[in-house]
């Protein structure tokens, strides 16, 4: 199948069955055999077309005389690859973007939208111009919006809480592909034997500034084609993400629990800075992402973890006062990731940050009971909002004078001082993480 047949047949299935865009790729693309060329167009015309959602919906506006709602889905997808490809690829030759939407067009409509669809991409592609957006002085909201493919209310929040141009920076970042981060599986290969490796595997490798294990991979082919994967020498984890276990800084022949662990990235990471002695007990809510957490440990080698399904607001139910050391990696909005996930941005709501605080405290405080005295609580999101991360952490401290905040900065490289810390991917470079670190007094 051709790549932009085999891209129309992914995007349906996102929209019409609200899969998510990650999982029905790589199956596709497994099911597909293309060139590497043609499965990096697929994975870009997938991707930027969920992401740019509305604003591809608001440009079809301009040249359409019909309403898109009235449109075939079908040929409503047909038409949205078409536009994304003639407004943000620019290596994409206009006449080609038109005639395979219309060859797609004729294999998937019939006569009269074959029509529709040729004139309304060649009049888009004669005159991009009549589309103009708004402007940012009268309307930032919905200029901020449409320019860098956000939902409103997003846009309204982040314009309130960090002003224009940070706001700008961090919706430009939210756009841009990030590079593949791996962790060096330290139990089984160096991180330069492993970089070694990888070259002869054909990725184009460096070292990471932030961990000892970090790799960032610049140019790689297909993660199912790379050895060192199956051969669970390494695991794909963000730098900002590895920071969390060093901040709990595990020690071998400890108690440990991960207690929303799933699908095992920290948990593995743990494991490996434990030298694989100790327990290390890894709780999730759901059984089915626990499998993909002992999946990962057995590939990885790791023969110290246990799972078990349970609800974290319960822990202290069965664990309290055992553990030397306590992960909360808490649920959270997903803020902080938004460029490693390009449909996720519109599967969020403003209500998130209203109702997961509630969860995140209730799991941090029943975790802090399992934790022994002088023991040591870490509490980590993938989220950039206050709510879910100083506001947790002040509210938690404030209830519980027992605990006291330790500062983040001595487990980072170089001279950070903070006390906790908020990582931003258009400051930091990393995934936007925050982390706190706190130690049970009595
Ligand atoms: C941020 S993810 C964890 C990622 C994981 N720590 C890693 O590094 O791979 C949060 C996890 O919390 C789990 N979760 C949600 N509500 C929970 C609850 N009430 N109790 C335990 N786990 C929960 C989710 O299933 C999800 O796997």
């Amino acid at each position: 199948m051709e790549a932009r047949e085999l891209a129309l047949k992914i995007v349906n299935d996102i929209e019409g069955k609200g899969a998510y865009a990650n999982i029905v790729l790589s199956r596709e693309l497994s099911r597909h055999r293309l060139t590497d060329q043609d499965r990096r167009f697929t994975t870009e015309l997938v991707y930027g077309t969920t992401k740019a959602g509305g604003t591809l919906d608001w440009l079809l506006s301009h040249y359409s005389s019909r309403p898109l709602e009235k449109v075939n889905p079908t040929i409503r997808n047909i038409l949205r690859i078409g536009m994304y490809q003639l407004f943000f690829l620019t290596k994409v030759p206009p006449s080609a973007a038109c005639n395979e939407a219309v060859n797609l067009a004729k294999k998937f409509g019939h006569a009269g939208t074959v029509k529709f669809v040729n004139a309304v991409l060649r009049n888009a592609a004669r005159s991009p111009e009549k589309a103009t957006y708004p402007d940012p002085q009268d309307e930032p909201v919905r200029y901020l919006s449409l320019k860098y493919f956000h939902p409103e209310w997003l846009v309204t929040l982040w314009l309130e809480r960090w002003g224009f141009a940070e706001c700008e920076k961090l919706l430009r970042i939210n756009n841009e592909t990030p590079p593949l981060c791996l962790r060096t599986n330290t139990l089984k290969i160096s991180r330069e034997e492993l970089l070694r490796r990888l070259e002869t595997e054909g990725a184009k490798c460096e070292a990471s500034n932030w961990t000892p294990e970090g790799i960032i991979c610049v140019e790689h082919p297909a993660l199912a084609n790379l050895p060192s994967l199956k051969d669970g020498l390494m695991q794909v984890q963000d730098e900002s993400s590895m920071l969390v276990s060093h901040v709990l800084a595990p020690q071998p022949g400890e108690f440990i629990i991960d207690a929303c662990g799933a699908p095992g990235g920290k948990s593995t990471h743990i494991a490996a800075l434990m030298n694989n002695r100790g327990r290390l007990l890894s709780t999730d809510l759901y059984d089915h992402k626990l499998k993909l957490t002992e999946e990962n440990a057995k590939r990885l080698g790791i023969t110290m973890l246990e799972t078990q399904a349970l609800d974290a607001t319960t822990l202290h139910l069965r664990y309290a006062g055992q553990a030397d050391r306590v992960l909360v990696d808490a649920p959270c909005s997903g803020l902080g990731v938004l460029r490693r996930k390009p449909d996720s941005r519109w599967r969020k709501n403003q209500a998130m940050l209203r109702d997961l605080p509630v969860l995140q405290l209730a799991i941090l405080e029943s975790a802090a009971e399992c934790v022994k005295p002088d023991g040591i609580l870490v509490y980590s999101t993938c989220t950039t909002e206050p709510e879910e991360n100083e506001q947790v952490v002040e509210e938690f401290l404030r209830r519980h004078p027992g605990y006291s905040l330790e500062p983040v900065g001595s487990y980072l490289p170089g001279e950070r001082k903070d006390r906790m810390l908020q990582l931003w991917p258009h400051v930091d470079g990393v995934d936007g993480f925050f982390i706190a670190r706190m130690k049970r007094n009595k």
